[in-house]
């Protein structure tokens, strides 16, 4: 199966409350039609035609208020967060109030509206042309940095480019021992430091190490602590001193990974790095798992950061760029 279509399916299957959400609310008052499908409603396929498919029925229901408010309903409870889904539920509605709409033309209408909403912020981590380019990768334990630092450098290696790996949450040990499982999978050195010891004196071999090896790209884990959020302040802000002494213009990148599974609790997690660091773009990552997707919309919507790439598994190269329209035909259930 193609890589698509894996995706496909993984977020067709984290999606289909959305999906189950819209049929209900279209069957429910609706009407059934045996009438030609409508404009955007789909045309029997080449097999219909040939086994002489009988009339296609159809169930429309009028959009009125109680239909928008389930809409809006529905679409908070996928995690789209309130402002967001009122305004993609008053998009939809507009000219539209007193029309039959049937269930794909309800996902379809929901999808490009999504789609509008995603498209600026799907951008490829950039690539300087700067060495090494540092990237600065930030988030809360077990958010997944670690294994997206494995995926981006395989990713990276495959594409020609050199790589090394900072461990920087030098104060656990299971975290530097992770990172080196998945630097030796990805065929990249992993720099660390003895636990306990400073990172951004770690990151400051890291530098040098890079830069003696004539490194494309230094990644550098980050802690994750969020409890104590001034020691984790203070933290990143020395390393970014530190490689600063080597690299003004460093870090290039900051990546904020996010565990999609969190819900709307990703959204006060941007906030919070936002104040910790300069986060340039984001990594969602378990879109395979549990999340309804819909807080990508509402990230997107609300900080217009850049998705850089999402995390769809925990294989090293389940790791995809974020394809705006694909997300939201697997997020509202339209398949292909
Ligand atoms: N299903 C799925 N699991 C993922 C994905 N990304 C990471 N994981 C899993 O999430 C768990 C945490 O990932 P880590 O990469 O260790 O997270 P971390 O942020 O480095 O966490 P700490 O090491 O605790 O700081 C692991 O079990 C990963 O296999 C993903 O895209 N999909």
């Amino acid at each position: 199966m193609s890589f698509f279509g894996k995706l496909k399916q993984r977020l067709t299957r984290s999606s289909s409350k959305l999906e189950e959400g819209l049929d209900a609310i279209v069957d429910d008052g609706g009407v059934t039609e045996t009438a030609a499908p409508a404009a955007e409603e789909a045309k029997p396929g080449l097999l219909g035609r040939l086994i002489g498919r009988p009339d296609a029925t159809v169930v429309r229901r009028t959009l009125d208020d109680d239909m928008l408010e389930s809409l809006e309903e529905l679409l908070i409870a996928s995690d789209m967060g309130v402002d967001t889904a009122l305004r993609v539920t008053a998009n939809i509605a507009e000219g539209r109030f007193g029309k039959k709409l049937s269930t794909t033309e309800i996902k379809t209408l929901l999808a490009d509206e999504i789609t509008r909403i995603m498209e600026p912020v799907a951008k490829p981590l950039p690539l300087f042309p700067k060495k090494p380019q540092v990237v600065l990768v930030v988030g809360v334990n077990g958010s997944g940095k670690t294994t997206t630092i494995g995926k981006l450098a395989s990713q990276f290696k495959g594409a020609g480019k050199k790589v090394v790996i900072a461990a920087g949450d030098t104060f656990r040990a299971a975290a530097v021992e992770q990172l080196q499982v998945w630097g030796e999978r990805a065929g990249v050195p992993v720099l660390t430091a003895p636990e306990g010891s400073d990172p951004a004196s770690l990151a400051f071999d890291a530098m040098t190490r890079a830069e003696a090896d004539g490194a494309d790209l230094l990644m550098i884990d980050t802690a994750g602590r969020l409890q104590n959020r001034k020691d984790l302040m203070e933290e990143l802000a020395k390393i970014v001193r530190v490689i600063r002494k080597k690299d003004e213009t460093a870090p290039h990148n900051t990546l904020l990974v996010l565990d999609a599974t969190t819900g709307q609790n990703a959204l006060s997690q941007v906030e919070t790095f936002q104040k910790l660091a300069d986060v340039s773009g984001l990594v969602m990552t378990k879109l395979d798992g549990t999340a309804k997707g819909g807080v990508l919309v509402a990230l997107a919507d609300k900080f217009g950061l850049p998705i850089h790439a999402i995390g769809v598994g925990e294989q090293i190269d389940d790791l995809a760029p974020f394809d705006p329209e694909e997300f939201a035909r697997a997020l509202t259930g339209l398949g292909d």
